[in-house]
């Protein structure tokens, strides 16, 4: 089974990813190594771009039928038989993002994205099988153990489950109006 790992910048992806697939006895993909491995995209400044069929087409010639635990933003382009959407309130992205030395402009996108669903959006539209998991308040491991149930209980689809308009006045001095 391949299990695509996706969301905003900062919201937990990599960390979240390689538990799963060790609980889980998957192999771990970090996808901008894999392109980059590959040869897939080009550098612009410090950032891959990366053509999202290239990247799908490929990543299915070499993993189509294993155990795969795909992480990264992009993750819900590929041929996945699960999505799991990592959702975490902007206000978190925007602190990890400021500590990471992100600039205003590219903080605020991604605070931006979080808060109107961009990722979520974008996989139901790629895929059926899609899982929104709010990361808020847990630790990775408790991340973890909520996919893990859902996985067991055999739950394909699951979204709709935050409203980040609540935190709408916390987050505007991020945005960039
Ligand atoms: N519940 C949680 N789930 C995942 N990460 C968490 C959680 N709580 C706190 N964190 C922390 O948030 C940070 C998220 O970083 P991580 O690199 O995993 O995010 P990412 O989504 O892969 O980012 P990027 O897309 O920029 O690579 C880590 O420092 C991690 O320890």
């Amino acid at each position: 089974m391949i299990i695509a790992v996706t969301g905003t910048p900062g919201v937990g992806k990599t960390t979240v990813s390689k538990l799963l697939a060790e609980r889980l006895g998957y192999e771990y993909v970090n996808l901008r190594d894999y392109a980059v491995e590959r040869g897939i995209g080009e550098m612009k400044g410090d950032e891959l771009e990366v053509e999202v069929d290239e990247l799908a087409y490929n990543f299915e010639r070499d993993f189509k039928g294993k155990n795969v635990v795909a992480d990264g933003h992009l993750s819900h382009f590929l041929n996945a038989d699960l999505v799991i959407v990592l959702r975490a309130n902007p206000k978190l992205i925007a602190e990890r993002l400021k500590e990471r030395g992100y600039s205003r402009e590219k903080l605020g996108e991604n605070v931006e994205a979080e808060l109107v669903d961009v990722i979520l959006v974008e996989a139901l539209e790629e895929n059926e099988n899609v899982i929104e998991v709010d990361t808020t308040g847990k630790t990775p491991e408790e991340v973890v153990e909520e996919i893990l149930d859902l996985i067991r209980k055999g739950v394909k689809k699951r979204v709709g489950i935050v409203d980040w308009s609540k935190v709408y006045d916390e987050v505007l001095p991020y945005l960039r109006l």
